[in-house]
């Protein structure tokens, strides 16, 4: 009989480092840091001042990161008992709740003085506000409470736009309220097609989301309704006149694709359809922002040459 185990087989144990990082959600906060990055450029003409765009990444950065590890803190125990999240270092205890809530405290005071000395502290406040309001009044107030937890909660990460704006013009202006507009409706639909294949989880660890509470049909016309009128908020930077026709393009193309998800799932629902429109989601408001600051840049250009 053969009993050689070969050890490289064996996986190596994350370092204290990667499990630190797992919980600052590096993939959710990058795309955060995206549009707050957008919201930047967006806000001053041509090239904007690099020393502060910097320290504004880093600072948002930072603070996110400090919302997701407290937000993993807070819910190590109900993390234990989903599939999805029991891996979490926090819900394995493999790290010290102590060290997990200092980590947390470091990543939130060094971001917020990073925006307070080298951006301005309007950011900083809004920044910080943006953290209470994702981990505090969303994670241990409206997540337990209410399926509206999301709707309600979504408007904190809906925020990034405007402290990008924040950190660039020192204010706050219609423009930015209008991309986080956006952002607050793409949130449901973002949601609730993960929530739908995940239900069971979600019922496991007794968290009211729509599919637990209302069911999968009820939570699948939300679904689609949202794309419709998520569809129509991503006009509006057209409308106001803060984007051209290269945005325009891409918000309807984007916006099409989601509805298509959205009422297939609705009519014909399958967890791959599901995962699929969760997916598209990803790629539906990366592209969107995306689209607005080739806008920002290409369309000046377009027009001089005409
Ligand atoms: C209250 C609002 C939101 C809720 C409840 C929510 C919920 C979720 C959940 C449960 C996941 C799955 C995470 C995982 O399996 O690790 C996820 C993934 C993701 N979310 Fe959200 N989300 C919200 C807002 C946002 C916002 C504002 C953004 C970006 C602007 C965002 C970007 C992403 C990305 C990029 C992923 C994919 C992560 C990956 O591939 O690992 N989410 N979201
Ligand atoms: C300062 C600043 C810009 C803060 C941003 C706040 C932030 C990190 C918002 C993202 C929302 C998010 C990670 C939702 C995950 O939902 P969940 O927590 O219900 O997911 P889970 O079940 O995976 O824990």
């Amino acid at each position: 009989m053969n009993s050689t185990v070969s050890t490289t087989a064996l996986p190596h144990p994350p370092s204290r480092w990667a499990q630190y990082y797992a919980l600052t959600k590096p993939r959710v906060v990058q795309l955060i840091v995206f549009c707050a990055v957008i919201g930047m450029l967006l806000a001053v003409p041509g090239w904007p001042d690099w020393r502060i765009v910097l320290p504004a990444t880093v600072g948002i950065w930072l603070v996110a990161g400090a919302a997701a590890a407290f937000n993993c803190l807070i819910e190590r125990e109900i993390d234990r008992r989903m599939k999805r999240t029991a891996w979490r270092p926090t819900a394995k205890g493999e790290l010290a709740e102590r060290h997990t809530l200092l980590f947390s405290a470091v990543l939130c005071t060094v971001g917020c003085a990073v925006l307070w000395i080298w951006v301005n502290p309007l950011t900083m406040g809004l920044t910080l506000a943006t953290f209470v309001g994702y981990a505090i009044i969303y994670t241990v107030v409206l997540k337990p409470l209410t399926p509206q937890n999301i709707v309600i909660g979504g408007a904190s990460g809906a925020m990034p736009p405007v402290l990008g704006w924040a950190a660039m013009r020192g204010d706050t202006s219609p423009e930015a309220w209008l991309l986080c507009l956006i952002i607050f409706l793409w949130t449901p639909p973002h949601f609730w097609a993960l929530a739908l294949y995940r239900a069971e989880d979600y019922a496991k660890a007794g968290l009211p989301m729509l599919p637990v509470t209302h069911g999968s049909e009820f939570t699948r016309l939300h679904v689609f309704l949202y794309t419709l009128v998520l569809f129509a908020g991503t006009l509006l930077p057209f409308v106001y006149g803060m984007s051209g026709w290269i945005y325009l393009a891409a918000a309807v193309a984007l916006g099409i694709g989601f509805i298509v998800y959205g009422f297939r799932l609705w009519r014909d629902y399958s967890d791959t359809l599901a995962r699929r429109t969760f997916r598209f989601s990803i790629l539906h408001l990366s592209l969107l922002f995306a689209a607005l600051l080739v806008d920002h840049y290409v369309s000046p250009w377009l027009a001089a040459g005409t």
